[in-house]
């Protein structure tokens, strides 16, 4: 069976079925705001991570948004992302997402709706649910064909890379194996926090249970008012 959940603070796709199958790490007990929520898939925006000296990751994932679900299978998030403290800017985010058959295809816009450009980097950070990060690996990244998670040393360190963006890879995985594809961003962000981590918002051993494959904007993009970019995730569940 098929079907995709979203939550209104972060405009937060929390769990998606494919086939019966889970594909997005979701812990049972969520943080609530302000702390964002740790699972499903984030949206990062106007900033990836440390890229600048707004909050960590952004605005969008520690605000209310609007989401709709009119049809079986399909979420809309919606947010207009008013001024905010160093950055007098606003921007219409868009997250519309389905399942079908075996794609679960997410496309990620924003429109510049205010009177000044606004430059930003950000992105979709999908918590891929694996079973086992050790046994997990990622195939055909630009500069590294075979990523092989039991290879990256997890005990001790965690594994926070950025990658040339291709338009597919491939995720393999004892939960699923998938195809990612991708159009629009300009990167993709491997992340996994290992077993040290000092994550607090998470049941300590389940670091193992997932990993951040994210297609993102790092390059900063200008849009100009009334300018709109538009980027696609699709994920879809293969045999091999
Ligand atoms: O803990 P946060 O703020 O959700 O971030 C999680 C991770 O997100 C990744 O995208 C970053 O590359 C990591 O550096 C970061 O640690």
């Amino acid at each position: 069976m098929n079907n995709i959940q979203a939550q209104t603070f972060g405009g937060q796709i929390l769990r998606a079925h494919l086939l019966g199958k889970e594909i997005f790490y979701c812990p049972e007990v969520l943080q609530s705001a302000p702390t964002p929520a740790r699972g499903g898939v984030p949206v990062l925006f106007p900033q990836f991570g440390t890229l600048g000296a707004l909050p960590k990751h952004g605005f969008a994932r520690t605000l209310d948004w609007q989401v709709f679900s009119m049809l079986e299978g399909c979420v809309s998030a919606n947010l207009l992302l008013t001024e905010q403290e160093n950055w007098p800017h606003r921007a219409q985010l868009n997250v519309d997402a389905s399942v079908e058959d075996e794609h679960v295809a997410i496309y990620f816009e924003v429109r510049n709706v205010g009177e000044t450009a606004f430059t930003w980097t950000g992105g979709l950070h999908p918590y891929f649910l694996v079973g086992d990060v050790l046994k997990t690996r990622v195939e055909g990244l630009l500069d590294t064909p075979v990523l092989d998670f039991g290879a990256q040393q997890l005990e001790t360190r965690d594994i926070d890379q950025h990658h040339p963006i291709s338009p597919s890879i491939r995720l393999y995985s004892p939960n699923m194996n998938v195809q990612l594809t991708q159009s629009g961003f300009d990167a993709w962000q491997v992340w996994n926090p290992s077993a040290q981590h000092a994550l607090q918002d998470i049941p300590h051993a389940d670091w193992q249970r997932f990993v951040c494959v994210e297609p993102v904007v790092l390059t900063p993009k200008t849009l100009a008012p009334n300018e709109t970019w538009v980027g696609q995730l699709t994920i879809t569940l293969i045999d091999e």
